[in-house]
Order: structure tokens, then C-alpha cells, then sequence
């Protein structure tokens, strides 16, 4: 068997597995990236963040295009080329993944295309596509192998109409009747889409509300915003998917589903992810994995083999590009002799429904939870002069938490038109430990969207002059 040996092992070229590659290589060690796929990118730019959201972007110029009839300005119904869309998504895409093989090539990053497996805690098998094994042997690898849609074994999954999110990334054919299963944000983010494309939608939750876990003020301005988009039938399970000749029958049970069985054209599976962990030959080292397929790390991101690391999808919640990314350049810092640890003040989520749904630091539902003495400032859009002139009024609220205490920002969310984009102020702001004050006295633009967070800030020191004030003194 064919062997090379190397200082850094990248397994995964994920977000995490090609920004702790490319950050290795670039503090002068040795390193080999082994990816299975033959692009770089992993879930996030072939199958996940990147085409999910050139997909998006279309959705939401016809969304644009309809809703510009308020202003007395009328399109006609769209054509829709489905290839053309799946072309401009898959262009996306290439142009991304082109870029990181360059970067990998000019950092001098080695990358073997095939599966990992460990041998023992100093080497790994490396199945090629062609058949044919490499042994690659290592002083320290990362283990960055991600994660993959969740089966359950009461889904025929084998059947082409029974979708997971790769599936309907692929654009191949817009169904009439599509059910998604779950009301996470990978389900809403591609119901959005198909929406727009001309689908009806039924979303089927367990639960009673949208994005378990989101501030119900939040999600409430979002599912008003979609009444019409999508039906959703909340405290709603499913009780068989049986495959059809004419369609994929589904029966349901619960307070608000249908009392019979429905036929759809397509059934979208986004019930979470699943870690990779039991896929690796782990069995072999020393690598604590759980059930669920993740592996455990402390705060340096190293595994109980002192000279193996874990990032990204595979040791967690939550699942995000950017935290990997962040992991990974930690994990090869500390393989480098760097004194750093993994310990961020706030990992930010988005959700890039229409309206986006953002937020940072900590929910309320996690302030009340942790007993800290807070208060929330919510400043509605239909306040906002700009949210107002862009017609997305109805649909926004800002909103931050305080500690009382000590009028520290602990956390904040956004739901509205860009809310992705306005969240790196909170962000920012919760890096920095701002207070109430930091954030009402520093001066917004006007008329913008993010002089909402300014505003917010000021509902909560009692200075607000462009809404009313429960905190101004009271007079006769
Ligand atoms: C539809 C969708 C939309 C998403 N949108 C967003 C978003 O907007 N923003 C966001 O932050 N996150 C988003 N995510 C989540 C994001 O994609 C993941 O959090 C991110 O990709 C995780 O990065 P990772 O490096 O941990 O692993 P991954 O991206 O999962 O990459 C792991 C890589 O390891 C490879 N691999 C696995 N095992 C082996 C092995 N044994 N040998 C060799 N290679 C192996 C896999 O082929 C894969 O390429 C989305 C996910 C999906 C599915």
C-alpha cells in the first residue's frame, strides 16, 4: 500500500476541514486534506448554505417582483426555465468550489480524494475511487467529516419522491403537492423556494411552532407573514408514507391534522442532521464517540487522543458553516503551539426564510431559563421610516435583552427583510460586552434598517424620541 506521511491530517473539506487545512498550511505545517467528494466545500457549499441560497435569491427577485404591484408597478406571472434555475444555482456553486481548489493548490494543501478510515491513532486508511488504498500517516489530524440528513425507519426513503435537502437543491422538477416534514429552518428555507416556484405547501410540525427554540414574538410576525405561503399543521405527526403509483399517500394524527390520508407529489424529509462519528474506524483509537455519532472535545478541540482534534457539524450543536470554520482555525492553531481555546460569546443563527429570522446570544427563553434578571426592547418596524418605503413594515421587529443588572447586552433577534445582514451589529456587540448605552448613543444612519438595534437600545435607556417612551417622566 502506497504511504505518505504529514504533519497535519485533514479529514473532511467541509467548512471546518478546509479553513483548519488552509490555516495549518499556512502556519507552516505540512498538510493533507482526504475529502471523498472530488470538490472542496463539504454539505456547506456543494449541498447546503451556498445553492440553498442562489435558490433563494431567485425566489426572492419573483417575491419582489409580485409584491411591487402595491406601488402601482405590475409584472406578469413569471416563466419559469426550471433548468436555467438549476443552472444559475450549479454555476454558484463551481465558481466557490473552484476558487477553494486554487487556494488549497497555491497553499500547497494536498488533497486525496477518497474515505478515511483510522487504523490506529497515527494513520488512516484512505479508500481511493479508483479502488486502490493509500496509507496517510500523521503527527495530528482534525477530524472535520460533518454530518448527513437524518433517516427514520418508518420513511421509504429509497423512494425518488421522498426527499432530503440534497434532493431538493437539485431543482430537478417543481411538484404541485409537496409535504415537508419538520419546521426547521432547512425544511422553511426550501419550502420558501418551492413556494415561490409554484408548489403547494404543507408543513407538518410535532410541536406548536415553527423553529423550536426561536422567541415566540419572533416566530409569530414570521408565520403571520406566511399564512398564505404555507399550510402548516402544527402538534402534527406522522403516522405512515406509503408510495404510491399516483402519488406518496400520508397519513397523519393529532389535533390539527387531516382526518384523511393525503396524497403529494413529493415529501421534503428535514427532521435534523446526523453526525458522522460511527463512520471512521474511531473503534481504533481512543476517540470517545456518543450513539449519535459525535465525537467529544474540550475547549481546545481535542479528542481523548491528545494529537487528535474534532471540528465542526460532527462534534455538535449547532450545525453552522461558521462555527466550523472558527473551530477549525483553532484546532490547527493549537496543533501549531498556539495558547488558544474555542470559547465564543455568541454563535449567530439565520434563518433566510422570507422574512429572515436572525439572532444572537442568548433567546429569552434562555435568559428566563438561566434566571438572570433581563428585560427586552423590541422596537416594531412599522415604526421604521425605511422599513416603511420599502414596504416590509408589516412584517419586522427588532428585538434586544438587557440584564438588568448590569444593562449588558446578552442576546438579540431580528426577524425582517435583511435580518442576516443587520445581525453582525448585535454580534459585534455582544463580542465587545456593549451596554444598552453603547449601542443608543452610537449613531445610526438614517433612514436604515439597522437604526432599529440603535432605537431598540434606546426604548431600553428611556431616550426613545421616534416611538413613545414608557420610560419618559410623567406630568400632569
Ligand atoms: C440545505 C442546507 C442548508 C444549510 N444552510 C446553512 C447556512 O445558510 N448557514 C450555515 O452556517 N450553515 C448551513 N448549513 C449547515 C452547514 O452546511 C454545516 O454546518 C457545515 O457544512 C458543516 O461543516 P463541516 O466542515 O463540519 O462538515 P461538512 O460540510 O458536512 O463536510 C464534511 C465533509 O467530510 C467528508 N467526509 C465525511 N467522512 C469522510 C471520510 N471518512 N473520508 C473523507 N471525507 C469524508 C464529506 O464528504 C464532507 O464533504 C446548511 C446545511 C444544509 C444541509
Amino acid at each position: 500500500m502506497n504511504e505518505i506521511k504529514t504533519q497535519v491530517l485533514v479529514i473532511g473539506a467541509g467548512p471546518g476541514g478546509y479553513s483548519a487545512a488552509f490555516r495549518s498550511a499556512d502556519l507552516g505545517l505540512d498538510t493533507v486534506i482526504v475529502e471523498r467528494y472530488p470538490t472542496l466545500g463539504g454539505v456547506c457549499l456543494n449541498v447546503g448554505c451556498i445553492p440553498s441560497k442562489a435558490l433563494l435569491h431567485v425566489a426572492k427577485v419573483v417575491e419582489e417582483a409580485k409584491h411591487i404591484k402595491n406601488a402601482g408597478i405590475f409584472y406578469e406571472e413569471p416563466k419559469i426555465d426550471i433548468e436555467k434555475v438549476a443552472e444559475y444555482k450549479n454555476g454558484v456553486v463551481k465558481r466557490l468550489t473552484t476558487g477553494l481548489a486554487s487556494m488549497a493548490k497555491m497553499r500547497k494543501v494536498n488533497h486525496i480524494q477518497g474515505y478515511a478510515k483510522f487504523l490506529d491513532e497515527n494513520s488512516v486508511e484512505v479508500e481511493l475511487t479508483n479502488g486502490e488504498k493509500t496509507k496517510v500517516i500523521f503527527e495530528n489530524c482534525i477530524i472535520a467529516a460533518g454530518s448527513q440528513s437524518s433517516k427514520m425507519s418508518f420513511i421509504p426513503h429509497e423512494d425518488p419522491r421522498i426527499w432530503d435537502s440534497t434532493d431538493a437543491l437539485e431543482v430537478k422538477e417543481v411538484p404541485k403537492k409537496l409535504l415537508i416534514l419538520g419546521g426547521g429552518i432547512i425544511g422553511l428555507e426550501m419550502g420558501t423556494v418551492y413556494s415561490t416556484l409554484g408548489s403547494q405547501v404543507d408543513v407538518a410540525i410535532r410541536g406548536e411552532q415553527l423553529m423550536t427554540g426561536t422567541d415566540l414574538d419572533i416566530i409569530k410576525v414570521y408565520t403571520k407573514a406566511n399564512q398564505d405561503r404555507f399550510n402548516i399543521m402544527a402538534k402534527t405527526q406522522t403516522q405512515s408514507i406509503i408510495p404510491k403509483k399516483e402519488g406518496i399517500y400520508v397519513e397523519f394524527k393529532g389535533e390539527n391534522a387531516p382526518k384523511d390520508g393525503v396524497l403529494y407529489d413529493a415529501v421534503l424529509v428535514a427532521l435534523g442532521r446526523s453526525a458522522n462519528g460511527n463512520k471512521l474506524g474511531l473503534e481504533n483509537t481512543n476517540v470517545e464517540v456518543d450513539e449519535q455519532g459525535l465525537i467529544k472535545v474540550d475547549s481546545q478541540l481535542r479528542t481523548k487522543a491528545s494529537n487528535i482534534f474534532a471540528i465542526g457539524d460532527i462534534i455538535g450543536q449547532p450545525m453552522l458553516a461558521h462555527k466550523a470554520v472558527h473551530e477549525g482555525h483553532v484546532a490547527a492553531e493549537v496543533i501549531a503551539g498556539h495558547k488558544v481555546y474555542f470559547e465564543p460569546k455568541q454563535i449567530p443563527s439565520i434563518a433566510y426564510t422570507f422574512p429572515e429570522i436572525a439572532s444572537a446570544g442568548m433567546s429569552e427563553i434562555e435568559a428566563k431559563k438561566a434566571g438572570i434578571n433581563y428585560e427586552v426592547s423590541s422596537f416594531p418596524w412599522s415604526a421604521s421610516g425605511r422599513a416603511l418605503a420599502s414596504d416590509v413594515a408589516s412584517s419586522g421587529l427588532t428585538k434586544l435583552i438587557f440584564n438588568k443588572d448590569t444593562n449588558q447586552l446578552i442576546g438579540g433577534a431580528i426577524v425582517g427583510e435583511n435580518a442576516g445582514e443587520l445581525l453582525g451589529e448585535i454580534s459585534l456587540a455582544l463580542e465587545m460586552d456593549c451596554d444598552a448605552q453603547d449601542l443608543a448613543l452610537t449613531i445610526h444612519a438614517h433612514p436604515t434598517l439597522h437604526e432599529s438595534i440603535g432605537m431598540a437600545a434606546e426604548i431600553f435607556e428611556g431616550t426613545i424620541t421616534d416611538f413613545p417612551n414608557a420610560k419618559a417622566v410623567k406630568r400632569k
